[in-house]
């Protein structure tokens, strides 16, 4: 098998997304461009564009080789980058000495683990790569499209018809707008809370960090009202609620139950919960995840909107955010080999989940009870 050395020509490959209603995709045509243009070969799988709207020819004037299926991509690219985990079928085609660049999410993911343990194969995951400052730079773009969507879906399972109350986002002349309830002031919540108020809602962010309320007192001031997340300021702003937004996370663990199944019966009947967190278990008690196919239910008169994958209803969109962040890490990895791009950039070691049947991620090994080895060990660093 062909080992990359630093300096080569590599061949980047991506494929059609297999998940469910997943129709966003790895590689933009312009990511192709950038890459071609650094002396790289990039294999497509014909149609893998389509559902973000991208056709074949996009990609082929781009600069890319256009493969008939999804095998002769896993065959050939050195790396492969794409958007979900790759799914059981993906995962047998992973082998060793490949690398794999995509959403991974492996900590409650034993049997992906363990596939991709098996394979041989470097995996590095976007939602665990960082940036200086703080955050997780490959996750925010992601985030930003969940929270704006956040009120456009709440607004639409307002409406009567859907379930809700009947209440119009930003009221009319001599009717008062909707009241919106933003648990949770980080990238989700602070997008949400804009697009709310821009729809001319009455919004207010809870959060339980005060250097994140006084940000967003001095930049939104004018545009949102903040308050601090205690218990009693929460169920109080939630029973005057007609649309609450879940929007937090601790990182690493699962979403703390802000909304109990009792406090449904002091709500509005018909009020909205929009529960983004949902991907870390929800931060309502009656939450559940559903599907885009099906994407609200009700509990106690309570409309439930929680698409784990919100992202996916804007593919297009989606896909172009995260394109625009993913696009310098595949540059690269892709000029220097992922053992050189690694060691230069702390920020983009910290995404090694697996490497050469090596669990590589302390929070993953935590969670399933393997034993790991820092990045740092695998590098000799
Ligand atoms: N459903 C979907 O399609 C998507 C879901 N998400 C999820 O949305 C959630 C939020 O993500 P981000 O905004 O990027 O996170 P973030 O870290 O930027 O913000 C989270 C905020 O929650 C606050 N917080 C934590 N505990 C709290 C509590 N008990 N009460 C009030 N505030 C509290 C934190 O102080 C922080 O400001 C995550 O679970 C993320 O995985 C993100 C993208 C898509
Ligand atoms: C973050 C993530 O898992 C997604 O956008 O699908
Ligand atoms: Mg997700």
């Amino acid at each position: 098998m062909k080992v990359y050395s630093e300096g080569e020509e590599m061949l980047i490959g991506t494929v059609t997304e297999i998940k469910p209603q997943e129709f966003r995709v790895g590689l933009t045509p312009h990511a192709v461009a950038e890459a071609v243009a650094h002396g790289h070969e990039v294999l497509v799988q014909a149609g893998a564009g389509v559902g973000a709207g991208f056709s074949d020819e996009d990609y082929a004037a781009a600069g890319a080789r256009l493969a008939p299926d999804a095998a002769t991509v896993w065959a050939e690219a050195e790396m492969v980058v794409k958007v979900k985990e790759p799914q059981a079928g993906e995962r047998a085609q992973l082998r060793e000495g490949q690398l794999l660049f995509t959403y991974l999410h492996l900590a409650p993911d034993a049997p992906q683990t363990n596939d991709l343990l098996k394979s041989g194969a470097t995996c590095i995951a976007y939602e665990t790569v960082t940036a200086l400052g703080g955050g997780l730079p490959l996750l925010a773009p992601m985030s930003e499209v969940a929270g704006r969507l956040a009120p456009q879906v709440g607004s639409w399972a307002l409406q009567k018809a859907n379930g809700g109350r009947g209440v119009l986002m930003g009221g009319v002349p001599g009717v008062l707008p909707a009241k919106v309830v933003v648990i949770g002031g980080g990238v989700v919540g602070t997008q949400a809370a804009k697009v709310a108020a821009g729809m001319g809602a009455d919004v207010t962010v809870l959060d339980r960090s005060l250097p994140r309320l006084r940000y967003l007192d001095d930049v939104f001031g004018g545009q949102f009202k903040t308050a601090y997340a205690s218990a009693a300021e929460t169920k109080a702003a939630i029973v005057a609620a007609d649309m609450v937004v879940g929007a937090v996370l601790i990182p690493g663990a699962a979403a703390p139950k802000l909304v109990s199944r009792a406090d449904l019966a002091d709500m509005r009947p018909g009020a909205v919960l929009v529960d983004v967190a949902i991907d870390q278990g929800g931060c309502f008690e009656t939450s559940k995840a559903t599907t885009h196919q099906d994407p609200i239910y009700e509990v106690d008169g309570i409309v439930h909107y929680c698409v784990a994958n919100m992202p996916g209803a804007v593919a297009r969109t989606s896909t172009l955010a995260l394109g625009n962040a993913t696009m310098p890490f595949v540059i690269a990895l892709a000029n220097k080999g992922w053992r050189q791009a690694c060691i230069d950039d702390a920020h983009l070691r910290a995404g090694l989940n697996v490497h050469a049947g090596q669990p590589t991620y302390a929070a993953v090994g935590v969670a399933q009870g393997i034993e790991t080895v820092t990045p740092e060990a695998i590098l000799g660093l």
